[in-house]
């Protein structure tokens, strides 16, 4: 018995398109990014591969993104549960700042170390900044000192695995085919905890926009392929080396 899993990040985001540091900034997707999602939904189709569950981040560009490619795929009307565990990774302080910008002042280490090292945060946000989440009523419920101000990739994955083990892994065992919507960097933590990938490695791992990326899991849910396998490998291929760029 094998299990299925379909990672899908969401389209282009204004701020992508914008090339800001994004985090918990509730962006929209631009009409390309709707593009993306549309192309996702009909890969899902194409490949026969269907969702009988949905899990989202509490993000409007993840969540747009999901019912996109579901309606696309007619599976507008599967179960769907969101989680600020599906979140992207809290940018902190740099939410709303320039990436070329933000390389050119603090140079590319700094920029690497911020953007894709495992365990380095970037500075945390102050409460009155016009990009933070202070007071935002999608987190009403969270316990304050579970509202990040910041978070490096190590954070992201210590979040989001409660939400895999809790939500997603009894579906995947009841043998359903579970899609996940959710961002670049959480979607990286994932991806580095099912292919157990080492905390240096994952610096160089990028998650294309749009593209589904379907994972077939043994029996303890580790990979039969690992990295699983992009439905549109040359689309995913041109948007990693994109997301790769970002800032240059
Ligand atoms: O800005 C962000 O929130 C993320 C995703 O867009 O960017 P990066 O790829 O630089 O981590």
């Amino acid at each position: 018995m094998t299990y299925r899993l379909v990672l899908l990040r969401h389209g282009e985001s204004e701020w992508n398109a914008k090339n800001l540091f994004t985090g918990w900034v509730d962006v929209d997707l631009t009409a390309a990014g709707e593009a993306e999602a549309r192309r996702g939904g009909e890969l899902l189709a194409e490949r026969g591969i269907l969702p009988d569950v949905l899990h989202t981040s509490v993000l409007r560009r993840a969540v747009r993104t999901a019912n996109i490619a579901l309606d696309v795929a007619d599976r507008l009307w599967v179960p769907v549960r969101r989680s600020w565990r599906l979140n992207e990774r809290h940018y902190g302080a740099l939410q709303g700042k320039n990436k070329k910008q933000t390389l050119e002042t603090y140079g590319e280490e700094q920029f690497m170390l911020w953007r894709r090292s495992y365990d380095t945060p970037p500075p945390p946000i102050e409460d009155d900044d016009e990009y933070a989440q202070t007071g935002d009523p999608r987190y009403a419920d969270l316990p304050p000192e579970l509202l990040p101000r910041t978070e490096c990739l190590k954070d992201v994955l210590e979040r989001a695995l409660p939400y895999w083990y809790d939500a997603i892994v009894p579906e995947l065992r009841r043998g359903l085919t579970v899609a996940v919507a959710a961002h670049g960097n959480s979607l990286r933590a994932l991806v580095k905890h099912l292919d157990d990938i080492s905390d240096e490695a994952i610096a160089g791992l990028n998650i294309p926009t749009g593209v589904p990326l379907v994972y077939e899991l043994d029996e303890s849910l580790r990979p039969v392929t690992r990295g699983g396998e992009y439905l549109d490998p040359d689309a995913a291929a041109a948007a990693i080396e994109a997301v790769k760029n970002q800032g240059r």
